[in-house]
């Protein structure tokens, strides 16, 4: 049992440090109430989690107290082992999904969209409750870099009481120190081999993936076109980068700028950039409609999760590679970037892939699922 230990505590776990809010002292389901509460000083500081769909409510508290370590999280006490699994469902299934990415990719064809990502869940049952910090502590100790997060999503009102989301981003949406801004998108996918020669060639095939590359450049000209207003001397790599996660490799860019205005805090900026299209699409306003017609709503997952104090300063994480939690379920949720000639079945297995960080922590069999 963990005692003494806020069991709700919202934890940002990142490789250079970690963010602890235990207890509540107010909470928000509208951004503009959380910035107004920092601005005017009656909040210290604020966490939680943002929706992909910023039309529906948010889960922000105030906590009690705000906690920074120049380390990542590990869990105070010893954390209760995760519960036995009884069963998982796909949601859609495997053939909904590539049914959908092949109407996605007609529409794209047409000249509707130019890109748009598409989702799928899984839902897991378990044997017992799910401790939320029991699967941050699985999912921050399988993560090389130690990403993990942790948001109670009950200040988004009725109906989530007891649910939480539980992650290991590895992308940051944005960071604030003082008037220093960056992002570090990522955007095109390649699993990760367990042979280390494969593994490699994997990864220099990405690099050089003309459809990624085109993939992954949408969401740096959305990041420039929104950061330039707000920033100057605003630094964009001239190309991406390989980056590494345990399960799959990605595209990444950094992007830094200034800030013109110091009042702009690090939650005004998430809230300028996001959604971004490593989770929406392009064009921005098709792209959400599309998603909204094929999947409904997505709820936490392809938001973001962080916090800001009343400096300004925080830092915002892509809520990806995270499941909701409540009670003895958790969905899982991965979605992929779809552009003129994807393949539908690349792409179910780009999500089977990304899947397993969730998946895998929480001790679901591979085999349980066809092909997840
Ligand atoms: C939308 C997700 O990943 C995004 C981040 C990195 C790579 C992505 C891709 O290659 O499609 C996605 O844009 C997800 O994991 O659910």
């Amino acid at each position: 049992m963990l005692t003494g230990v806020d069991r709700s505590a919202f934890v940002l776990s990142r490789p250079h440090r970690s963010v602890i809010g235990e207890g509540r002292l107010a909470l928000f389901d509208h951004p503009g109430a959380a910035l107004r509460a920092l601005a005017d000083g009656s909040a210290r500081a604020v966490v939680g989690a943002l929706p992909f769909d910023l039309s529906e409510p948010c889960a922000l508290t105030v906590p009690a107290t705000f906690t920074v370590r120049d380390a990542r999280w590990r869990p105070p006490v010893a954390v209760p082992p995760l519960p036995s699994i009884v069963g998982a469902r796909e949601e859609p299934s495997g053939a909904e999904h590539m049914r959908r990415i092949a109407a996605l990719v007609a529409r794209i064809d047409a000249g509707e969209l130019a890109k748009v990502v598409a989702a799928r869940s899984v839902e897991v049952a378990c044997a017992g409750r799910i401790d939320p910090h029991g699967l941050l502590a699985a999912l921050v100790a399988r993560d090389h870099a130690g990403n993990g997060f942790c948001a109670d999503l009950s200040p988004a009102g009725p109906g989530m009481e007891d649910a939480f989301l539980v992650g290991a981003s590895p992308e940051s949406l944005v960071r604030r120190d003082g008037r220093s801004v960056s992002c570090w998108p990522l955007a095109g996918t390649a699993p990760r081999s367990p042979d280390p020669v494969v593994d490699v060639q994997r990864a220099e095939e990405l690099a050089s993936s003309a459809k990624n590359v085109h993939e992954h450049g949408f969401v740096v000209d959305w990041l420039r076109e929104r950061l330039a207003p707000l920033c100057s001397g605003l630094r964009v790599e001239a190309r991406p980068s390989v980056v590494a996660t345990p399960q799959v490799w990605h595209l990444g860019t950094r992007i830094e700028g200034t800030l013109r205005d110091p009042a702009i805090s690090a939650l005004d900026v998430a809230l300028h950039v996001h959604p971004t299209p490593a989770v929406g699409g392009t064009p921005h306003e098709a792209a959400l409609e599309a998603i909204r017609a094929s999947e409904g709503s997505r709820g936490f997952y392809a938001g973001a999760v962080g916090w800001c104090d009343s400096r300004g300063d925080g830092e915002w994480m892509v809520s990806i590679r995270c499941a909701e939690v409540r009670g003895d379920r958790a969905r899982a949720f991965a979605g992929g970037g779809i552009v003129a000639g994807s393949d539908p079945r690349a792409e179910l297995d780009e999500t089977s892939a990304k899947l397993r960080t969730l998946l895998g922590a929480l001790g679901v069999p591979s085999d349980m699922l066809g092909g997840v």
